[in-house]
C-alpha cells in the first residue's frame, strides 16, 4: 500500500518500485498488485536480489524475529546497497516507560510466540549499528500508539 501511495503522490517518480516478500506470498498476491509495481520473491535471510536500490524500505518487519536473525536480514540488505542507498525502517517503537496496553500485549506476544520483541528506539538504533549501519535521522509521527510511529533512515557504514 505504501508503494501504491508513493506512486499516486509522485506519478512521475523515476526508477522502479519493487515489492519483495517470500516467493509463496508473492505468488499468491501478484495478481492484485498494479502493473507499475514489480514483484520479486525472496527470503530476507538470503542474498538480496536487488542491488544498489536508492532505498530499501522495511515496514513492520523484524519485530517478529530475535536480534540474531534480524541482524542477518539487515546485513543482507547492507551487502546489496550502493554508496548512495538508504535503508528505511518504518516501525512502531516502544517508549522506555508508559507503553500502551496494546503495545505491551504485542511485545508479550512476540516474546512468547517468536522469542522476538517490540523494540524501543534505542534497541532499533543498537541493532542497526550492530548490523553495520549509521542512523542519520529518526522521523517521528505525532502519535505513540498503534501503527508505525518511527521511520529510521540509515546508511551503510564503510566496514
Ligand atoms: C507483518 S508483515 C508486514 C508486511 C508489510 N511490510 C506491511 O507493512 O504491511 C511481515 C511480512 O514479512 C514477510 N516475511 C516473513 N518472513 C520472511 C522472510 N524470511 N523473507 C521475506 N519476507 C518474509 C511476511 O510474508 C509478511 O508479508
Amino acid at each position: 500500500h505504501d508503494l501504491i501511495g508513493l506512486k499516486r503522490k509522485f506519478p512521475n517518480l523515476p526508477g522502479r518500485l519493487v515489492l519483495e516478500d517470500l516467493p509463496d506470498i508473492i505468488e499468491y498476491t501478484k495478481e492484485s498488485i498494479e502493473d507499475s509495481i514489480e514483484v520479486v520473491g525472496y527470503n530476507i535471510f538470503t542474498e538480496q536480489p536487488l542491488k544498489g536500490a536508492k532505498a530499501y524500505y522495511l515496514r513492520t518487519m523484524l519485530y517478529d524475529w530475535p536480534d540474531k536473525q534480524s541482524l542477518l536480514a539487515l546485513v543482507r540488505v547492507r551487502e546489496a546497497m550502493a554508496n548512495d542507498s538508504v535503508l528505511l525502517i518504518n516501525k512502531n517503537t516502544l517508549p522506555k516507560v508508559g507503553a500502551s496496553s496494546f503495545s505491551v500485549s504485542l511485545d508479550i506476544n512476540m516474546i512468547n510466540i517468536f522469542a522476538a520483541l517490540e523494540r524501543t528506539e534505542k534497541q532499533w538504533v543498537d541493532l542497526l549499528e550492530r548490523a553495520g549501519f549509521r542512523v542519520v535521522k529518526i522521523w517521528r509521527a505525532d502519535y505513540n500508539d498503534v501503527g508505525s510511529n518511527a521511520l529510521f533512515e540509515a546508511v551503510a557504514c564503510q566496514l
